[in-house]
């Protein structure tokens, strides 16, 4: 019976096990079987086409996905500002729609654009949102937690785009949301700023909050959110942590040689030949485990004197499991990854 080393086994993707159970009591967010139809009769469009999502209290949870795949349209029904087309939403444990006053009065959202009077100051503005708010935190308190401060006494219409999105997240944060809702919230901020969001969005963590936000910045997700769910058309085709997204996706070895013989060789030292590839005239190995492959590699090369041109090594990242569930439109949908960090499946 042939014995292939275990670090030779090609790299599979993360299977469908069932994520930790997170019960209705833990949810912040619980979402089945979600559709959201735009239109009617011919020019009908399913911007999402049943999806499934929950999101565990006290956590931080980003949505992930390429343009259009649908992740503003699902907010839009968790924030109850659109009714979904069929499946069930429960926020807090509650109807979104139904019980919209008391959504309201617990969430706070953060919309990908908002309006507001560019003749009043940053703080007449706070001062205005506050009035609307049940418990609203004192302004000169937002103005701090948001470094508002320079520009406090600044009309709305002069502020920068960065300083105009932190006093959204301010208006946002007002009323001590138990659930807050951020679409994008960092587009637009410097560098300085989106780190000051990020800490800001961690004591909200640790205050006990819990964040659903989008983002299109990878490393965002990456050092800020507990549970990552990719979405793709509609759908959550990935989810699970950061680390057991990443575990289920294999890493990459690529190379330029002229020894023809020498990926024979590595097969024939157990590789599977299902994880070699080409692009171009590069040979690409998708393996589970990166180092003892690579490391056979190298020396098969310097028993073969082979020469691995352009050689290039690298483990998965978020990113690279992104652009390839981005560009892999016959992926299956739903694929639940709960592996702890290295382990592959
Ligand atoms: N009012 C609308 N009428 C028709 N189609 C719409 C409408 N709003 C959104 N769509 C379509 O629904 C799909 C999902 O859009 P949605 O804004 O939810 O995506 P998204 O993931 O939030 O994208 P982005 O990252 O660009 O914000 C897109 O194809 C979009 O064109």
């Amino acid at each position: 019976m042939s014995t292939t080393p275990p670090h030779l086994n090609a790299a599979s993707t993360a299977t469908s096990a069932p994520s930790a159970a997170v019960t209705a009591v833990d949810a912040a967010v619980e979402i089945s079987g979600l559709r959201r139809v735009y239109g009617t009769g011919s020019d009908a469009f399913e911007a999402v086409r049943g999806l499934d999502l929950t999101v565990a209290r006290g956590t931080v949870h980003a949505l992930l996905g390429v343009n259009g795949a649908g992740k503003t349209s699902t907010l839009e029904v968790v924030e109850g500002l659109a009714p979904a087309t069929a499946g069930t939403v429960r926020v807090l444990g509650l109807d979104p729609v139904a019980d919209r006053a008391e959504v309201r009065r617990r969430t706070g959202v953060l919309l990908q654009h908002s309006g507001f009077v560019g003749d009043l100051t940053v703080r007449e503005t706070l001062k205005m949102w506050g009035a609307t708010v049940t418990g609203a935190r004192p302004v000169d308190e937002l103005i701090a937690m948001l470094r508002l401060e320079k520009v406090a006494d600044t009309r709305m219409r002069g502020l920068s785009g960065g300083e105009h999105r932190r006093v959204d997240l301010a208006c946002t944060l007002s009323g001590h949301p138990e659930l807050v809702m951020l679409d994008e919230p960092t587009t637009g901020l410097d560098p300085e700023s989106r780190r000051a969001v990020w800490d800001l969005v961690r004591d909200l963590r640790d205050g006990g909050a819990t964040v659903l936000l989008t983002t299109h910045y990878l490393e965002e997700a990456e050092v800020l959110a507990d549970q990552v769910s990719i979405m793709r058309a509609g759908q959550v085709v990935r989810e699970g942590t950061v680390a057991g997204v990443v575990a289920g996706h294999p890493s990459e070895i690529s190379f330029v040689t002229t020894d023809d013989g020498l990926v024979p060789a590595l097969v024939a030292a157990g590789l599977p030949a299902d994880a070699v590839g080409h692009d171009d005239d590069r040979t690409v190995l998708r393996v589970a485990d990166l180092q003892p492959v690579l490391t056979d590699l190298l020396l098969l090369a310097r028993q073969r004197d082979a020469r691995l041109d352009l050689l290039d090594a690298r483990t998965a990242t978020l990113e690279s499991v992104f652009l390839s569930l981005a560009a892999d439109a016959d992926a299956p949908a739903v694929q639940v990854a709960t592996t702890a960090p290295g382990a592959v499946r």
